[in-house]
């Protein structure tokens, strides 16, 4: 037989389940300083089409992407679909971004003003 604590759970349980959500808890971590560093390269990919006028959506690279990263789950025993959906989810974001950095740093229309003062 089991003890149990005031709540009625195994205070061994309660341990082991603190021990996985303690490693949850890195790992999460770790995802947030890794998508910080993913986003700060993109804005600077956005900042270089913008200048280049190059459109923000890359479709074929995305689709090269796409299946890397479908391979890459399937050896990692991740479902590919969710790893998809996610990769598809970010870049979404990113291609926001890159719109909005192109239309911030449009060209004023020939014959506007340079200087508003
Ligand atoms: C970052 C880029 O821009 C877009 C965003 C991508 C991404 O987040 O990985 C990939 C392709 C583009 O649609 C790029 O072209 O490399």
């Amino acid at each position: 037989m089991t003890t149990s604590n005031s709540a009625g759970t195994d205070p061994a349980v309660h341990a082991e389940l603190e021990r996985l959500r303690d490693s949850i808890d890195n790992i999460d971590a770790a995802v947030v300083h890794m998508l910080a560093e993913r986003f700060k390269c993109t804005q600077q990919v956005g900042h270089l089409k913008a200048a280049h006028r190059l459109p923000p959506a890359d479709p074929e690279r995305e689709t090269r992407q796409i299946t890397r990263l479908r391979r890459l789950a399937e050896s990692a025993k991740l479902d590919p679909a969710f790893a998809e959906k996610l990769l598809n989810f970010i870049i979404a974001e990113v291609i926001r971004h890159h719109e909005r950095i192109a239309d911030t740093s449009a060209d004023p229309a020939p014959g506007a003003p340079t200087n508003p003062s």
